[in-house]
């Protein structure tokens, strides 16, 4: 278990001893890997908000499906969707039980508009391929229903269901940003017995930015390891890869890191 600097989660607040925040890495954390899976308790969002936010999504997908199907869309570049399975249906090998409702938050006053408003009821989630994602660092909140596994040590390990926590997922961009000093997670979610809800949050930068290794992680004993490249050109190449982690990477790394 790792103390995390208040002032780390939460710039805004002042620190305060009494409501210190943990991570909870172990067993989940390989120390030779480089990977690390955070789940993150003690994270100052209200067990109130968790609860509400978890009981708006499950009614969205309770929701009959002729209510949801005008939001329904396998274009990659929608911005506001709801999609089945992964975002290659039309051309993957295997379909996954798994509906999945993308929406953008920022700016917030612009992204509302796209938001679907009506909720009632309908069901169903689960099955989800390794992968790693694309993004900076993903925040998921898990409902009550088990099932994401990351790989560590040659291994599918459960996360497991740590009431009102949040698990962390460091992503692809944030492995090229740190040079590889932080790894992407890989993960899947396994098929379960019951509907099964998960709520997340994918931080990432805008889709023309540029990524790329900084400059105060890199030296002359520690070259970059990847190239700068768009953050949407990385993107649509990780989509056409179907969740194929190292081939995602391979065409934006520099020769010193082919391997
Ligand atoms: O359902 C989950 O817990 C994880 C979902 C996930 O990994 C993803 O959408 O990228
Ligand atoms: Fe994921």
């Amino acid at each position: 278990m790792v103390v995390l600097c208040p002032s780390l989660i939460s710039a805004h607040r002042k620190p305060d001893p009494a409501s210190t925040r943990f991570l909870v890495m172990s067993p989940l954390r390989s120390s030779t890997s480089g990977k690390l899976r955070l789940i993150v308790v003690n994270h100052g969002v209200s067990e109130e908000l968790l609860n509400d936010t978890m009981k708006v999504v499950t009614e969205f997908f309770e929701m009959p499906m002729e209510e949801k199907a005008s939001l329904y869309s396998q274009d990659p570049n929608e911005v506001c969707k709801l999609y089945t399975s992964n975002t290659n249906y039309d051309t993957e090998n295997f379909h996954f039980w798994r509906d999945a409702l993308k929406h953008p938050c920022h700016p917030l006053e612009a992204c509302i508009q796209l938001w679907p408003q009506k909720m009632t009821r309908y069901s169903l989630t689960l099955g989800l391929p390794k992968h790693c994602d694309p993004n900076l660092i993903t925040i998921l909140l898990q409902g009550s229903a088990d099932g994401l596994q990351v790989f560590k040590d040659g291994q599918w390990l459960g996360v497991g269901l740590l009431p009102n926590a949040l698990v962390v997922n460091i992503g692809h961009q944030l492995q090229i940003v740190s040079n590889n000093k932080l790894k992407s997670a890989e993960h899947r979610v396994t098929n379960s017995k019951v509907a099964r809800n998960t709520v997340g949050l994918f931080i990432s930068s805008r889709d023309d930015c540029i990524i790329q290794p900084a400059k105060s992680l890199t030296s002359e004993a520690e070259p970059p390891l990847y190239k700068p490249f768009r953050y949407k050109d990385f993107l649509s190449y990780y989509i056409s890869m179907m969740g194929d982690t190292e081939s995602a990477l391979q065409p934006f790394k520099l020769p010193s890191n082919q391997c």
